[in-house]
């Protein structure tokens, strides 16, 4: 019910897609739900077996004569629904147990075009599915529930790829609500009251109409959204934790046959580490992926706080140009931005505020990164060149960042980025092989930062120069990169063909998976690069913690601690012990001595228990 008050809250807008609520009709119970393969790991077995089941779809289809949807979730005859599969396509907001059903049906969703995931089609009506769900409704005529896999919300394990429920009754179908807050309307524009101009969403907070002789200002209501609204349940990192690293990490050891993968650990988090190899033999740089988990998540002002006081702090988020500025041609990113600290210029000289005038929050994840990068660069024995600046992006529903590097002239060589919200995939590549005479004249941005309005080369960069890194990003995990050399903003031009690429000069890309998500970067921006004695203090001046942020030191390498249940804090601490005897920290030997005392201890601890 709370999923429904919260929405009826929402300012109407624009239709979305229908979702129904449907109970179970109380003739009999399987208590049989489905889960997610590789979320099975902390899920309770299910209590009985489904009567009917099948591991194949079209099986379903040619039994059941109440179910004979190849292609949607689904299935209707004569305009009533009869039943549904509720597989992989279940959102963050879904409810599935085994009483109450809410999902989302009408098949609203289309590919987007540019990233090929499934997206919400605009101006949605009320679809022909969502009205045979409306009819088994007035009819009070019973609708199959079937359990798919790919269903990660639900409670329980599955024994088998399709579970057919229970049959249960439709008692709610409404359309979702849309707002101009975090949904996909958050580029919406407007048409000015006043003055009649067409005005683009540039600040978060409001519209201010684009004519410079107009005044009109529309400011928007903002809505809280909780963490739970975007980390679904079954997708939370925290729940990684639990599963055995063997199986979690097959998804992550696979980039490119040229990039060594080692991993360890640092404090509470699994580390792991990419390294990318020059044409020497040598590291041109590495990628650095700190994973974080519940515990890590839950600390105070760790990751959970920071999600909700980022959203109640006053960020001044805005769009910036990603080209053609002031032409008619000129397009904005679609991701929101503020600079906190030295001014970063990428694309346009941004403007920045000073660390002593940024919400505490700020501080707050910069310490995060600052413990990160020391952390990095303390294993590598290499000078850590403090962090002055904090660049962050406020991505929502449907927004992303294009290809880019991090390699601008002024900035040091290692880059922090901490992860807040929902999930997204960074994606990295080999730069263009050849040389670019266009770049050479210092007018190198354009290719930098923020060309996420397309890419004019299409479709033949994307073959000529694949994905050969992609990492999933979850809330509270920091990933650094590291080294000048992999974000170098000019090719080295290379004989080798792309696909036994030796040296990487990488731009990344980040996507997220949908819902709110905060990316904080922090860099060097180095003095010495800097054009006068002006820029020089200025930046020193603004990247400097104001007194008092002493209290948001972080260190990252004490072990969280919290409440959690017995058996799974012992499956962390084996895993952290695999990882450790893996990279050559622990010894098989040390175990050995480790279980032994372990022994003697438990022993003791017995026989004073029996006393
Ligand atoms: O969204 C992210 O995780 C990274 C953002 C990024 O690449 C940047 O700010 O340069
Ligand atoms: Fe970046």
């Amino acid at each position: 019910m709370e999923h429904l008050e919260e929405r009826a809250e929402k300012k109407p807008a624009r239709k979305r897609n229908p979702s129904i609520k449907i109970t179970n009709t109380g003739k009999k119970s399987h208590k049989v739900l489905a889960y997610y393969e590789s979320f099975q790991e902390g899920k309770p077995d299910p209590i009985g077996q489904p009567e009917v089941w099948a591991s194949k779809r079209q099986q379903l289809c040619e039994a059941l004569p109440y179910y004979n949807a190849y292609q949607s979730g689904a299935y209707t005859h004569d305009g009533i629904a009869r039943s549904i599969l509720i597989d992989k396509e279940v959102s963050v907001r879904d409810k599935f147990d085994e009483e109450v059903v809410i999902t989302s049906v009408g098949g609203g969703r289309l590919p987007d075009e540019e990233t090929g995931r499934m997206v919400y089609k605009t101006d949605q009506v009320f679809s022909s599915i969502a009205n045979a769900f409306m009819r088994a409704m007035e009819l009070t005529s019973p609708v199959a529930v079937i359990a798919g896999q790919g269903n990660k919300i639900s409670p329980t394990k599955l024994p088998h790829y399709y579970n057919v429920l229970d049959w249960f009754h439709v008692t709610d179908v409404w359309q979702e609500k849309n707002d101009y807050g975090y949904e996909r309307l958050y580029k919406q524009g407007i048409v000015c009251q006043k003055c009649g101009c067409c005005t683009r969403r540039i600040e978060w907070k409001q519209w201010s109409c684009e004519n410079d002789k107009c005044d009109y200002i529309h400011r928007v209501k903002q809505h809280l959204v909780p963490l739970s609204k975007v980390v679904a349940d079954g997708m939370d990192s925290s729940r990684e934790m639990y599963i055995d690293n063997d199986v979690r990490d097959e998804r992550l050891k696979a980039p490119h046959k040229g990039i060594r993968f080692s991993q360890s650990v640092a404090g509470s988090y699994d580390l792991y580490n990419y390294d990318v190899p020059n044409e020497s033999g040598g590291l041109s740089g590495s990628i650095r992926h700190f994973k974080s988990n519940r515990l890590i998540n839950q600390q105070k002002d760790g990751p959970n706080d920071l999600f909700h006081e980022i959203q109640t702090s006053e960020l001044d988020l805005k769009r910036g140009v990603a080209v053609h500025k002031g032409t008619t041609q000129e397009t904005l990113t679609n991701h929101f931005t503020q600079n906190f600290g030295a001014a970063y210029k990428y694309l346009v000289a941004q403007d920045s505020k000073a660390f002593g005038e940024a919400p505490p929050v700020i501080i707050k994840a910069t310490k995060r990164m600052v413990w990160a990068g020391q952390h990095t660069l303390m294993k590598s024995h290499e000078p850590y060149y403090p962090f002055n600046e904090c660049l962050v992006l406020g991505y929502f529903d449907g927004s992303k960042i294009g290809f880019h590097d991090d390699g601008e002239k002024t900035l040091g060589p290692t880059v922090a980025t901490l992860s807040l919200g929902a999930n997204a995939t960074m994606n990295f590549r080999p730069k263009r092989k050849t040389h670019i005479p266009s770049l050479d004249d210092g007018n190198t941005r354009a290719r930098g930062r923020g060309r996420d309005v397309g890419d004019s080369a299409g479709n033949r960069e994307k073959k000529d120069r694949p994905t050969i890194l992609s990492i999933k990003l979850e809330h509270g995990d920091i990933v650094i990169m590291h080294g000048r050399e992999i974000q170098k903003l000019f090719e080295v031009c290379s004989p080798l063909s792309p696909l036994n690429i030796l040296t990487f000069n990488l731009q990344h890309e980040v996507i997220p998976n949908g819902g709110l998500r905060f990316a904080l970067t922090c860099r060097h921006i180095d003095p010495q690069t800097l054009l006068n004695e002006d820029e020089r203090r200025t930046a020193a001046e603004k990247g400097t913690f104001p007194p008092g942020s002493e209290q948001f030191d972080y260190d990252g390498s004490i072990l969280a601690t919290a409440e959690f249940p017995q058996q799974n804090r012992g499956i962390h601490i084996s895993n952290n012990i695999k990882a450790k005897l893996e990279v050559g920290e622990l010894h098989l030997s040390d175990v050995e001595y480790i279980l032994q005392n372990l022994a003697k201890y438990t022993s003791t601890q017995t026989s004073l228990h029996n006393a």
